[in-house]
């Protein structure tokens, strides 16, 4: 239940929902209804006690899945640049991945390793995750992820360049279709100075060390 304030009331928050900006009455009031529908539709009973909190909960759960629409990725960069003279890769790896395929709407999931080599500037490094949760709480395909991630870093922060790899399972490769429980799909972006073959390859050997 949503109270005047559009905070989900304390009751509800068992479920380890946080207070996100998303959390809209009629929205998730009119989700829910949608919800309740395709319910139906697949053959359940919306009424049965079981069921019923799942229409809220399922609206819930999508506009969290979904919250990066109303993320501004370049602004959480933007909010934590340091003027620093630090000219080597830094590389933050094994970031968690969680975000949904645009075409069955199942999760893909994994993990992201970036770097950048720096151009007077450093940022904050929590807002590298960030930046990969602002693009990956949408829905994606994993090239335009790595892509995009690529892209806003290289625009905020004019470094001498970037370079991304993801690496995901996607469950409508598992749970359905071609039905490959162990396939691991990799993408790669970079910009700028990684595209020499050294410091490409410096990258590539960093995220594939294991810490000791
Ligand atoms: N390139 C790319 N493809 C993806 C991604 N996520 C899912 N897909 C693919 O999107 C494709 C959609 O193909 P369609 O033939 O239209 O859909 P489908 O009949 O459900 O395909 P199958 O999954 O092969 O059963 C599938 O091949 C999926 O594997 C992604 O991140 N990148
Ligand atoms: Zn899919």
């Amino acid at each position: 239940m949503i109270n005047d304030n559009n905070i989900p009331d304390r009751d509800d928050d068992i479920y380890g929902y946080e207070k996100i900006d998303r959390y809209n009455p009629e929205l998730i009031e009119s989700l829910s209804g949608h919800y309740k529908e395709v319910l139906s539709l697949l053959g359940e009973h919306p009424g049965r006690e079981g069921l019923l909190k799942t229409p809220e909960r399922v609206a819930k759960a999508m506009l969290y899945l979904t919250q990066g629409y109303d993320a501004n990725p370049k602004e959480i960069l933007n909010s934590a640049l340091f003027k620093e003279e630090y000219s080597q890769m830094v590389i933050v790896k094994d970031i968690e991945v969680y975000s949904m395929c645009e075409h069955h709407m199942l999760p893909f999931f994994g993990k992201a390793h970036i770097a950048y080599i720096p151009n007077g500037y450093v940022v904050g490094l929590s807002k590298i995750p960030r930046v990969v949760d602002a693009y990956s709480r949408r829905l994606q395909v994993q090239e335009r992820l790595t892509n995009e991630i690529r892209d806003c870093i290289q625009d905020a922060l004019q470094p001498v360049g970037v370079g991304v790899v993801l690496e995901c399972r996607h469950l409508c490769m598992c749970m359905r279709g071609v039905q490959k429980q162990n396939s691991v799909t990799t993408t790669s972006a970079f910009s700028g100075g990684f595209f020499q073959e050294k410091t490409r390859a410096e990258f590539l050997n960093l995220i594939s060390q294991k810490l000791s």
